[in-house]
């Protein structure tokens, strides 16, 4: 079995970054959006001077941005995708794709019309992050939603050829289910936190399940 891609999401401090840089996550993302884990692009810029993540993709996390507030921080930082995790509209995702020429993610709610807005969001989205639908919050909530509809997310992402992430309260503790449902992309946030950072004996352990749970599938 091929490992997935792993996402490290909502690293909030060059602490959190100098950690899940030396890890093997493809991808490492940034909040800048309403949250606990907003950070400012111009921390970020000084941060990333001290970290090695030229093996990883970074993302940039919006939430209903105006293109002006996502160009601020496009023109001070290497971002190779936008995770765009709010309520945008098909139109509005075009429009950030056609503006910045970058890989553009659309976060969606796992509920009964996700599958539909799939099919919807494939015309403007190069791909998708589901994730729990929680009240009053948009993400990074540490709730798992159920996970039985996992398989029809992945067969729906092949069919329009999009990337797929699976998002919401993955943990070292959960993380083999997840992977037994062989979803192409993993995005984790709370499941490696303690006391509000990025914690090395979590992220250890979520990295020795995924190499233990690819060593034994193949
Ligand atoms: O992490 C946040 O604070 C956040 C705020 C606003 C939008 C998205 C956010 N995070 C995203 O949510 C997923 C799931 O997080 P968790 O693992 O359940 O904590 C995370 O990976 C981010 O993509």
């Amino acid at each position: 079995m091929s490992k997935p891609l792993i996402k490290l999401c909502g690293n909030r401090s060059l602490e959190d970054l100098k950690l899940t840089g030396k890890s093997k996550a493809d991808y490492l993302g940034l909040i800048f959006a309403e949250s606990k884990r907003t950070v400012e692009a111009l921390d970020v810029k000084e941060w990333l001077k001290e970290v090695e993540t030229e093996d990883k993709q970074l993302v940039a996390i919006f939430v209903n941005a105006r293109l002006n507030e996502i160009e601020q921080v496009m023109n001070e930082l290497p971002i190779d995708v936008i995770q765009c995790h709010g309520s945008e509209t098909v139109k509005e995702i075009a429009e950030i794709k056609h503006h910045f020429k970058r890989e553009v993610w659309k976060a969606l709610p796992h509920y009964e019309g996700t599958l539909t807005d799939m099919k919807l969001y494939a015309e403007a989205a190069d791909g998708f992050v589901i994730d729990s639908k929680v009240k009053e919050a948009f993400g990074g909530t540490g709730q798992t939603f159920d996970w039985s509809k996992v398989p029809s997310y992945i067969q729906a992402a092949e069919e329009i050829n999009k990337t797929l992430f699976i998002a919401g309260g993955i943990t070292p503790g959960n993380i083999e289910q997840l992977l037994g449902l062989h979803p192409p992309g993993i995005d984790i946030s709370s499941g490696i936190e303690q006391n509000g950072k990025k914690d090395e004996a979590l992220l250890t352990r979520l990295e020795e399940r995924v190499n233990h749970h690819v060593s034994v599938s193949r």
